[in-house]
């Protein structure tokens, strides 16, 4: 029989979901108190318009956090045969409230998508944007087995990998690997505010990877924050002191040569090589060990197309690119990720046909 589920919210992730869903043959009905978000979703293939009498499965909440228990709990007494899930960043304040509520929360079982965009909305969805991320599964003492396996299907079904966790582990894992970035990018985008353009303008990709996510919608991301207070303050309260550990080294080597100031700098680097190695790649695999090899494209027409010929030509697979290109610069840099191997033949290969090559 064919699974039955209620997409309740329809912005970004409800018709992510919704069309993720549809294309793995799912009944998907759509709900949103926008009609023009709901309408949209349906466009975009997320699934079909909820009719009265409507008899869902499952019920995926994938509203804002701060009422996402609320409808949460309106789905439980709307359905009472249904499994009932969120998709919201925090969980614990969501099932206390839910437990609170009174209403049958056996049916309930939290859940969150590691995976999104820094934009909000119908139109910002993707069918593929659960593949091979990891999707939290977060059951509570009083759920049942059977909303527990229902909500990994459906999230096994859109191509995430599960990770079952209790609430708690959830929130103070989500602090370190998702709201504290979230707060550092928004503390190193606000400051480009009030530089003068010929600052602003040396932005390189290094500026870009560490910002992207300071794009992300005010509203969610406040919600996000007061959702899950206690254990973002407590990580950026180690941040705090590494960050004043830092300036404690600069200081010294401002003021008076700084005996151990280098030391103090150079293990936070080093560090960091170390956390930053720990970042699982796509379906939870081990971080890929690439190595680029960094070319001098020409600003002009074909230019990157013929470059990435003769990467073909030479045998080598490409495992990542990208494009760094100042504004108003006559030449780009086109950084090849290849598997180390590769990178002596490549270097070779290209400097043989007049490529310049960097380390
Ligand atoms: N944006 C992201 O990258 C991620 C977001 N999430 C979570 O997913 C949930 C949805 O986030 P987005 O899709 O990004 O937001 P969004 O702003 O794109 O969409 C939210 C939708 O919920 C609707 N809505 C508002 N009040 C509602 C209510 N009372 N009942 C039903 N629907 C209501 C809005 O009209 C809107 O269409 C949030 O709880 C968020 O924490 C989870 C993973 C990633
Ligand atoms: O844009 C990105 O890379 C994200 O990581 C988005 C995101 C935002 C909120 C979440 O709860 C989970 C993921």
């Amino acid at each position: 029989m064919t699974t039955h589920v209620r997409v309740v919210g329809t912005g970004l992730i409800g018709t992510s979901l919704g069309i993720a869903l549809s294309n793995k043959g799912f009944q998907v009905s759509l709900e949103d108190p926008s009609p023009t978000a709901v309408r949209l979703a349906r466009d975009l293939g997320a699934g079909r318009l909820a009719v009265e009498g409507d008899a869902p499965d499952v019920v995926v909440v994938a509203a804002p956090p701060d009422v996402a228990s609320r409808v949460v709990v309106e789905a439980l007494r709307e359905w009472p045969g249904a499994v009932v899930t969120d998709v919201a960043s925090v969980k614990e304040s969501i099932l206390r409230e839910v437990l609170a509520s009174g209403a049958d929360a056996s049916r309930y079982v939290g859940s969150h998508p590691m995976a999104g965009r820094e934009r909000s909305g119908a139109a910002a969805a993707r069918g593929d944007l659960f593949d091979g991320r990891a999707w939290v599964v977060v059951p509570h003492p009083a759920s049942s087995a059977t909303a527990t396996d229902q909500v990994t299907h459906l999230a096994t079904a859109v191509g995430a990998a599960v990770r079952v966790m209790p609430a708690h582990e959830h929130d103070e894992a989500v602090a370190a690997v998702s709201h504290v970035p979230q707060i550092a990018a928004s503390i190193v985008a606000a400051g480009l505010r009030e530089l003068p353009e010929s600052a602003v303008g040396l932005a390189g990709q290094g500026l870009r990877d560490v910002t992207r996510i300071a794009a992300s919608d005010p509203r969610l991301w406040t919600q996000i924050l007061a959702g899950n207070a206690q254990a973002v303050r407590d990580v950026l309260r180690e941040v705090r002191d590494q960050v004043a550990a830092v300036v404690v080294a600069l200081d010294g080597l401002v003021d008076d040569g700084g005996e151990g100031s280098l030391g103090t700098l150079s293990r936070l680097l080093e560090a960091g090589n170390l956390g930053h190695a720990r970042i699982p790649g796509k379906h939870g695999a081990a971080p890929a060990a690439y190595e680029l090899v960094s070319v001098v494209v020409p600003d002009e027409p074909g230019a990157l197309a013929r470059l990435l010929t003769d990467v073909g030509a030479a045998g080598i697979n490409l495992e990542d690119l990208h494009l760094e290109h100042g504004l108003g610069q006559a030449v780009g840099i086109a950084e090849i990720a290849v598997v180390p191997a590769s990178v002596e033949p490549l270097r070779a290969e290209l400097e043989r046909l007049g490529w310049r090559v960097h380390d």
